[in-house]
């Protein structure tokens, strides 16, 4: 069968939340007193927004066949991931066959590998794949899922991220992860605030709840061991991303040290499968989190969930919406998927990547099943003010 040719690439920048989505407005819980690296500066503390997390924005990235037919993703990356797409990447697929997706993605990283590697080049690579399987699944009439093999089970099972898992519990959800609130700069006292917020939830979510804690980069090993064993007595599930992305000797000694029975995971900001293989061959971690928008795309993906499966590794995949729900279906080794709530006090389900997808699907009564419509499944919100900085 026979494909129309690719025609053009656009990238558009977007400012407001969706897939960049630490640019929410004042007072939401996921910019409240966060531990991060920068927490270590008493100025940084108080709000991430503070230090810049959103100051790249979202980016768009559209493609579109001979036959008008479009694909779309979104990421972060905002500007400088738009120039990247339109100055660099786009001529590996304007004329091209849309099913060379393993070549596209080859040219698009080797190309690249002298200034990327990672981050934001990585990321800009991943809309540009994400949008690619949106494209070939509406070309194909067919759902991204189909395309990676079809599902192996039937519906989603959901735990949530936010600041309220008595909340997550009562809408359904598996588990609650909780933002942790106070870093090593913050000493003993920081330490048993984040504790004491671990046991209010443990007392109202009951024992069997599953409870998380996200340190987003905050931690140093010494730190991490220490709030591991003591939350440990709150029967604390997993400890995820304790300590830096490139720290893979810290998180393999964090692993060993952990107390038995809790799970260690890190990978939301790690990239490709080279970088997640140093992760599973140093054993640093019982779950890998790529986030499909930022690792490299479906593509990249599809070798990285290989590499943990072949481990006995389970990969569930950071936040992403949509991007992640049509590759969860597919594995065996990710039996669960997250959702963060994006609700400002995170007591209600909200679409992930409001307000720039329609149609955006959210579970009900933490499940979800996937709609069988083409591509992701979901359309651009050409409302939201689409802005395209290097239009060729
Ligand atoms: C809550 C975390 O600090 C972050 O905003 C989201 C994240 O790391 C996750 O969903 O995982
Ligand atoms: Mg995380």
């Amino acid at each position: 069968m026979a494909f129309p040719r690719i025609r053009a690439v656009r990238a558009y920048v977007v400012r407001g939340g969706g897939a960049d989505y630490h640019d929410q407005g004042d007072g939401h819980w996921i910019d409240d007193h966060i531990a991060t690296p920068m927490s270590r500066y008493p100025e940084y503390r108080q709000s991430r927004q503070s230090f810049g997390i959103n100051v790249l924005g979202t980016l768009v990235v559209e493609i579109e066949a001979a036959d008008g037919t479009i694909g779309f993703a979104v990421t972060t990356g905002g500007e400088p991931a738009a120039y990247i797409v339109e100055k660099h990447l786009a001529r590996f697929l304007e004329g091209r066959d849309p099913t060379e997706v393993e070549k596209i993605w080859d040219q698009m990283y080797f190309s690249t590998q002298y200034y990327g590697r990672k981050g934001l080049v990585v990321n800009a690579i991943s809309g540009v794949d994400l949008a690619l399987y949106d494209l070939l699944g509406k070309l194909r009439q067919e759902p991204v899922y189909a395309l990676l093999g079809g599902k192996v089970r039937d519906e989603l099972t959901f735990y949530a991220t936010g600041a309220r898992p008595d909340l997550a519990k009562q809408m359904g959800f598996i588990g609650g992860k909780m933002p942790l609130h106070h870093g090593p700069a913050e000493g003993e006292e920081g330490l048993r605030k984040n504790l004491d917020e671990l046991a209010t939830m443990r007392e109202r979510c009951g024992d069997d709840f599953w409870l998380m804690f996200d340190c987003w980069m905050s931690l140093d090993l010494n730190y991490a061991t220490k709030l591991a064993h003591k939350a440990h007595e709150y029967g604390l599930k997993w400890i995820e991303e304790a300590l830096s992305p490139d720290d893979y000797w810290g998180y393999r000694d964090l692993k060993k040290n952990a107390p038995t029975g809790m799970l260690v995971t890190t990978g939301e900001h790690e990239a490709t499968r080279w970088g997640f293989r140093m992760l599973l061959e140093m054993e640093c971690c019982d779950i890998i989190q790529p986030d499909v928008g930022w690792c490299g795309g479906v593509t990249e993906l599809i070798k990285i969930a290989n590499l943990a499966d072949s481990k006995g590794v389970l990969m569930i995949p950071h936040g992403s919406s949509v991007y992640s729900y049509h590759f969860v279906i597919t594995r065996h080794n990710s039996p669960f998927a997250e959702f963060l709530m994006m609700a400002p006090k995170a007591d209600e389900v909200a679409p992930m990547f409001h307000p720039q997808l329609i149609g955006e699907p959210v579970p009900v009564n933490g499940k979800l099943k996937l709609s069988d419509s083409p591509g992701f499944g979901v359309e651009l919100n050409r409302e939201v003010g689409l802005h395209r900085p290097y239009a060729r």
